[in-house]
C-alpha cells in the first residue's frame, strides 16, 4: 500500500499459511486506542463464550440465541460423512447436478464455497419466471435439489421447490428421491420434509443466517456438489484461536475496529474489489453479512461490490468509502480518499470466520444489533398485500417506446416525458457527500449477467458509490441497508415483462405476479422512508434493453 506510508501488514508467525491482511488508515492513534480498547473489554473472547450482552440490553435476546457460529469448526464436523455418504448414493443413481433453492445466508455461502472450489452449482435464488423455467429445464433425470430455508418459510424457496416437486412428477421422478431439505427443527419446512419423506439436515437454531456458511446451509449443498467441506471446516479451525484472541494483533479485532473506526469518522461504504484472490464471488457473500449485520436504525456500512480494483468507486474518488481489497497484498492496492483501506486474503473457511467475528466488532463499536434484520419483513409484508390485491399495481407516469415508467409518491417532476429524462432526474436527488445509486434488476441473472455492468456505466456518470442487485436476491441482503440505513440512496429499479410465465403450482399466484409484487412492495416502502424509486418496466423486447443502456449511458 504505498499510497498510505500508514499501511501496516498485521500477522504473526502463529497466523495460518495463506493469511494477509494489510491496513491503511488516516490516524494511528486512534486504530490502536480503539484495538487497546477491545482487548481490554475483552470483545473477542467474549464473543468466543457466547456473551450476549457485548451489544447492549436491547440486542440480548437476540444475541442469546445466535452465537453457535464460532463454535462450528468443530460441532459441523459430523455433518462430513453424512453428506459425503449421501453424495456416493446420489451418484451411484446417476444424480451428479445439483441445483440449490434458495435465499440469501440460504445460498450465497455455497455459491462462494463451490465457485472457489470449480465445482458446479446451480444456484437458483429468484421468482423470476424465466430463470426459475431455465433451471427447471436442466436434466431432471440427473439432478437432485436442495430446498434450504432457515425459517422455512420463504416464499421464493418455497415456490421453488413447489415447481420442482410438479416437473419431478411430470418426468415420473419420485420427488422423495431427488430432493434434500436444509432447515431448522420444528420449522414448516420441515414438517412438510416429514410428511413428503424428503431427506433432512437440521442446520443449528443457534445461528442467524448470514453467519450460518459453515452449517448444514453451507455444507450440504456444496458436499453434495463436490466441494471440499472437510477442508473448509479445518481453515476455519486454523484460525478460530487467532479471530478469539485478546490481542492486539487478533486480525478480526483489528478489520473490526478499522471498519467502526471509520464508520464514526462519517465512513458508510464499504467497497469490496475482486483483487486477485482464489475465493471467488466471496464479495457478494460478505455484501450480506456487512449490509444486513450493520445497516439498521439510521446507521451502518453499505458494501459496494465491484469486479476488480480497475472499477470505477474503488479509486480515491470520494471521502465516505473505506476500500477493501480482497486478495493478496500489493503495494500499488489503492487507498480511499477517507484514508481507510485494507487488503485481506486467507482460505476460504478463515475469511468466514474472521469476517464473522469482525462484523460482530463492528456492530458493537456502531452500536446496533448485529444479528436482526428489523426491514426486511416490511417489503414481504408489501409484497403480500399485493398479492392478496389489498393494494394495487401503481399507475404508470409514461410510456417511451419500449419502457414504462413509474415513480413512486409523484416525486418525478411532471415536464419529465423521457425514460432518459426520468434517469436524470433521478439522479438530481443524488446527495454529493453521501449520496448511493442502487440499482434493482428484477431479472434473469443468469440469462443476462452483463446487465450488471450498467452498475460501472452510472457510478463513472454520477461520481458516486453505485451497488448493482438482482432482484428479488438484493431483498435478502443490501435490501436491509437500503431500508434500514442511512437515507441517502436514490433507487433504480427495473422490471420486465417475462418471455413467458409460470404459475406455481398449488398458489393462487404466478411467478411473475409474485415478483413483480416484490419490486412493487419494496418501492413502496422505501418511499415510505422517504427516499426516490424510479421503476423502469421493460416491455421483454431487445429494443428495450438497448433504450435502457441508452437512458443509462
Ligand atoms: O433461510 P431463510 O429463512 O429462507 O431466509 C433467507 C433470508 O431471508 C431474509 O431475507 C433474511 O433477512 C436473510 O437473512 C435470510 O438469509
Amino acid at each position: 500500500m504505498s499510497q498510505d506510508e500508514r499501511g501496516t501488514p498485521v500477522s504473526d508467525d502463529d497466523t495460518p499459511a495463506g493469511f494477509e491482511l494489510g491496513l491503511a488508515y488516516p490516524d494511528a492513534e486512534a486504530l490502536e486506542a480503539a484495538i487497546a480498547d477491545l482487548v481490554e473489554e475483552r470483545v473477542a473472547s467474549r464473543i468466543a463464550a457466547h456473551d450476549a450482552t457485548l451489544w447492549g440490553p436491547d440486542a440480548e435476546e437476540e444475541a442469546a440465541k445466535r452465537l453457535d457460529w464460532v463454535d462450528l469448526h468443530v460441532t459441523s464436523a459430523s455433518l462430513v460423512p453424512q453428506i459425503e455418504e449421501l453424495r456416493a448414493e446420489l451418484n451411484d443413481r446417476g444424480v451428479h447436478h445439483v441445483v440449490l433453492c434458495g435465499m440469501g445466508g440460504s445460498s450465497l455461502a455455497p455459491e462462494v464455497i463451490c465457485a472457489t472450489d470449480q465445482v458446479g452449482l446451480t444456484v437458483l435464488d429468484s421468482s423470476d419466471p424465466d430463470m426459475v423455467r431455465g433451471v427447471l429445464d436442466g436434466d431432471l433425470s440427473s439432478t437432485a435439489v436442495v430446498v434450504s430455508s432457515k425459517s422455512g418459510g420463504t416464499v421464493e424457496t418455497d415456490s421453488q421447490r413447489r415447481a420442482f416437486e410438479a416437473a419431478f412428477r411430470a418426468a415420473d421422478i419420485d420427488p422423495s428421491e431427488r430432493i434434500v431439505v436444509v432447515t431448522d427443527p420444528g420449522s414448516p419446512l420441515d414438517d412438510l420434509a416429514s410428511e413428503s419423506g424428503y431427506r433432512v439436515f437440521h442446520a443449528d437454531p443457534g445461528v442467524g443466517g448470514r453467519y450460518s456458511a459453515l452449517t448444514a446451509f453451507g455444507l450440504v449443498p456444496s458436499g453434495l456438489a463436490g466441494a471440499d467441506i472437510a477442508g473448509l471446516l479445518e481453515d476455519a479451525g486454523d484460525i478460530a484461536e487467532d479471530v478469539t484472541a485478546d490481542d492486539d494483533t487478533n486480525p478480526a479485532l483489528v478489520l473490526g475496529a478499522l471498519l467502526g473506526l471509520a464508520n464514526a469518522g462519517g465512513v458508510d461504504k464499504l467497497v469490496l474489489a475482486e483483487a486477485g484472490t482464489a475465493n471467488r464471488g466471496f464479495a457478494d457473500w460478505a455484501e450480506q453479512l456487512v449490509a444486513e449485520s450493520t445497516g439498521k436504525t439510521g446507521h451502518g456500512i453499505l458494501p459496494v461490490v465491484v469486479a476488480s480494483p480497475e472499477s470505477p468507486n474503488a479509486t480515491a474518488s470520494t471521502s465516505d468509502e473505506v476500500l477493501g481489497m480482497l486478495g493478496p497484498m500489493r503495494d500499488d492496492h489503492p487507498v480511499a480518499a477517507s484514508g481507510y483501506g485494507f487488503a485481506i486474503d486467507a482460505p476460504l473457511g478463515a475469511l468466514f470466520l474472521l469476517w464473522e467475528v469482525a462484523t460482530a466488532v463492528a456492530g458493537r463499536m456502531i452500536g446496533i444489533n448485529p444479528f436482526d434484520q428489523p426491514d426486511v419483513e416490511s417489503a414481504k409484508q408489501a409484497a403480500r398485500d399485493m398479492l392478496s390485491g389489498g393494494s394495487a399495481e401503481p399507475d404508470p407516469v409514461f410510456t417511451d417506446d419500449a419502457i414504462t415508467v413509474f415513480d413512486t409518491s409523484g416525486w418525478l417532476p411532471e415536464d419529465v416525458v423521457t425514460v432518459s429524462g426520468a434517469v436524470a432526474a433521478l439522479l438530481d436527488h443524488l446527495d454529493p457527500e453521501h449520496g448511493y445509486v442502487a440499482v434493482q434488476a428484477y431479472l434473469d441473472r443468469l440469462a443476462d449477467p452483463a446487465l450488471a455492468g450498467v452498475r460501472d456505466t452510472l457510478a463513472t456518470r454520477t461520481g458516486r458509490p453505485t451497488t448493482f442487485g438482482w432482484g428479488p436476491r438484493f431483498l435478502h441482503s443490501t435490501g436491509q441497508y437500503h431500508k434500514g440505513g442511512p437515507p441517502t440512496g436514490v433507487f433504480l429499479q427495473v422490471t420486465s415483462e417475462p418471455a413467458h410465465d409460470l404459475a406455481v403450482p398449488g398458489r393462487d399466484f404466478s411467478f411473475g405476479e409474485f415478483l413483480l409484487a416484490q419490486a412493487v412492495g419494496d418501492g413502496q416502502v422505501l418511499a415510505g422512508h422517504g427516499r426516490p424509486v424510479l421503476r423502469l418496466h421493460l416491455d421483454g423486447s431487445s429494443r428495450a434493453r438497448e433504450e435502457l443502456l441508452e437512458a443509462l449511458g
